[in-house]
């Protein structure tokens, strides 16, 4: 079992990840290199706040999404599948997941990694002025997602607590947001179940271990 031990801070990277990809993958490899993070925690969502209506709630169970994670971790030491949110009932709201792990590890900055389709709804998260007590937040590009896409709460938040450079983010515990280099990784979980679902190639979306899973278990057919 793989552990958290260095104190150069922690990367958080919830999701859904019905199933994880490539996007997902790449885009933590890309932070934890830039930042220098000793860890990135991947955390599978049990019930995704934000997708609880009938079109966007999970295919794969939350035992399966978690699995697939696990699998995705694997080859990369510093990556770890933690699946706390997986043993608590009701929404895996993000405030409950930081204020454990920031208990669990006191000393450790974390830097909560998002999508910028994230970051356009993030005030709509439950309590999330607390989350910005809690950790940082890393904001990767995404095709499609832009930042003049944000509403006045958030250009009130990016005003208040965006900050442009590593050195300035390293200063501070908590509290700053910052956009990652802008690289695309043009990669959905909602495309690639609506590949496999018309039985399209997903090798280059998918790490190997995760295709095979998916058919082994006969998901988003
Ligand atoms: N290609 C990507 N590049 C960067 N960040 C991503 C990418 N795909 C997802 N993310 C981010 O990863 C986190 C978890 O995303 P999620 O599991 O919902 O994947 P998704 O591909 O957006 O899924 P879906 O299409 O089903 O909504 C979110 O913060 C999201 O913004
Ligand atoms: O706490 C919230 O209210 C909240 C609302 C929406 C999303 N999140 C978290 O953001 C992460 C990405 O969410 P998603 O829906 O894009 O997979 C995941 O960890 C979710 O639990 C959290």
């Amino acid at each position: 079992m793989k552990t958290p031990l260095e104190k150069n801070g922690i990367g958080i990277f919830g999701g859904t990840f019905d199933p994880i990809h490539n996007g997902h993958i790449q885009s933590a490899k890309m932070v934890s290199d830039w930042l220098g993070l000793a860890n990135v925690l991947f955390i599978p969502a049990h019930i995704p706040p934000h997708k609880t209506q009938a079109h966007t709630i999970p295919h794969a169970s939350a035992t399966q999404r978690a699995t697939m994670v696990s699998l995705a971790c694997q080859p990369f030491p510093q990556f770890i599948c933690d699946k706390r949110e997986l043993t608590r009932s009701g929404h895996s709201y993000s405030v409950d997941t930081l204020k454990a792990l920031k208990a669990e590890y006191p000393e450790q900055t974390l830097y909560f990694i998002i999508g910028m389709d994230s970051l356009l709804t993030f005030t709509q998260w439950h309590q999330y002025q607390d989350i910005l007590t809690l950790c940082h937040l890393v904001v990767n590009t995404r095709p499609n997602y832009d930042i003049s896409q944000v509403n006045q709460a958030t250009k009130t938040l990016l005003e208040n607590h965006q900050v442009d450079s590593v050195t300035i983010l390293k200063q501070q515990k908590n509290g700053a947001i910052i956009f990652a280099p802008p690289v695309h990784f043009d990669i959905s979980s909602t495309q690639i179940r609506a590949n496999l679902c018309q039985q399209q190639c997903c090798k280059s979306s998918l790490s190997p271990l995760i295709l095979d899973f998916i058919n082994k278990n006969q998901l988003y057919r």
